[in-house]
C-alpha cells in the first residue's frame, strides 16, 4: 500500500553554490519547504558568495552519469528539476537520462554570466532546445534568459513566454525579479501572474527556488498552473523574508523561515 504520509522524493541536476543561497543547496532547502526530500545530481560547482561567481568546475559527464544511476536505482523519483548545466555534452546527457522516465522535469536555464550554465555558446542553447525542450513539463528562464534562447532582444515577458511555446516548450513562465511581472504561457492561455515585487535585497536564490518550488509541488501531483501560482507566491514571500544580514552582497532568500527556528523560538510538538 502506497504511504501517503512519505515525502516524495524530486531529483535536482544543476550546480553547486559554495554561499548556499542557490544552486543545488538552494533547491534542497526549497523542496523540504514543500515536504520533499531531495537527491542531486551535481553537473558542476561553483565557488561563490553574494557577491558574485569567483570560479567554476564543471564535474566531467561520466560522473554525472554515474550520480544519475545511483540515485534511479534506489529511489522512487516524482519530478526533477534541471538548473545550471555548463555545456551542450551535459545536456545531451541529461536528455539521455531523462527521456524514460516518466515524470515533470522543470527546466530553469541559468544564464553563463550568473554560474558558467547552460545557455554559454550556440551549441548548449541548441542542445536546450533540441533535447530537452521535448522532455520538459515547463520552462523556467527570466527575461535575460529567455531573450539568450529567442534570439529576441526587445521583447517583454509575455511575448518571450510565447516565443518559447513557439520553440517547442509546452509550457513556459518568464520571470522578471524586482520588476514584478512575471507571465505563464501554456499554447492555449498566457496571462500575467500578479505578486508584489519586494525591496529587501535579498533576491540571491529567488530564481532557483521559484523552479525548486514549481518541481516539488508538481511531486504531489498538483496541476501545474497552480503549482506555478503557489510557487510564485511562496518564491516572492522568500524574497520578503530573505535574510538581510547574512552576506555583503545580494542577501540569500528563506524558505525555511529560518530566524523563527532558532531554540527556544521554535514551537514544541
Ligand atoms: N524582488 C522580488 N520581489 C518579489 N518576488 C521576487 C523578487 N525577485 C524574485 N522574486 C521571486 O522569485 C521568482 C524568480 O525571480 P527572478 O526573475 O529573480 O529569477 P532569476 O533571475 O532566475 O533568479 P536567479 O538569479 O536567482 O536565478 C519570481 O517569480 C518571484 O516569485
Ligand atoms: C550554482 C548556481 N546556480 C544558479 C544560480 C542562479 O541564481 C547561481 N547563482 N548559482
Amino acid at each position: 500500500m502506497p504511504d501517503n504520509a512519505a515525502p516524495p522524493v524530486c531529483l535536482t541536476i544543476g550546480t553547486s553554490d559554495s554561499g548556499g543561497g542557490a544552486g543545488i543547496q538552494g533547491d534542497i532547502k526549497a523542496l523540504a519547504s514543500v515536504g520533499c526530500f531531495t537527491a542531486t545530481v551535481l553537473a558542476g560547482l561553483t565557488a561563490q558568495n553574494t557577491t558574485g561567481v569567483l570560479s567554476r568546475h564543471p564535474v566531467p559527464v561520466d560522473f554525472l552519469r554515474a550520480q544519475f544511476d545511483a540515485v534511479r536505482a534506489d529511489f522512487d523519483i516524482r519530478a526533477v528539476k534541471v538548473g545550471t548545466t555548463w555545456s551542450a555534452a551535459h545536456l545531451l546527457a541529461i536528455a539521455e537520462l531523462l527521456a524514460d522516465l516518466a515524470v515533470p522535469v522543470v527546466v530553469d536555464p541559468v544564464m553563463v554570466s550568473a554560474a558558467g550554465g547552460a545557455l554559454g555558446g550556440r551549441d548548449a542553447r541548441a542542445a536546450l532546445i533540441e533535447a530537452l525542450l521535448p522532455l520538459a513539463d515547463v520552462l523556467t528562464p527570466n527575461v535575460a534568459e529567455a531573450r539568450l534562447l529567442t534570439g529576441d532582444e526587445t521583447s517583454g515577458p509575455g511575448e518571450l513566454a510565447q516565443r518559447l511555446i513557439g520553440l517547442g516548450a509546452p509550457a513556459v513562465v518568464v520571470t522578471s525579479g524586482g520588476d514584478g511581472e512575471d507571465w505563464f504561457a501554456d499554447g492555449l492561455t498566457a496571462l500575467r501572474l500578479d505578486r508584489p515585487a519586494h525591496r529587501t535585497g535579498a533576491e540571491h536564490g529567488a530564481g532557483c527556488a521559484h523552479s525548486a518550488l514549481i518541481t516539488g509541488l508538481r511531486a504531489h501531483g498538483l496541476p501545474l498552473s497552480q503549482a506555478v501560482l503557489e510557487a510564485t507566491a511562496l518564491a516572492s514571500g522568500a524574497v520578503r523574508d530573505g535574510l538581510t544580514s547574512i552576506g555583503r552582497g545580494v542577501h540569500p532568500v528563506d524558505v525555511l523561515g529560518l530566524p523563527a527556528r532558532a531554540p527556544g523560538r521554535a514551537t514544541a510538538v
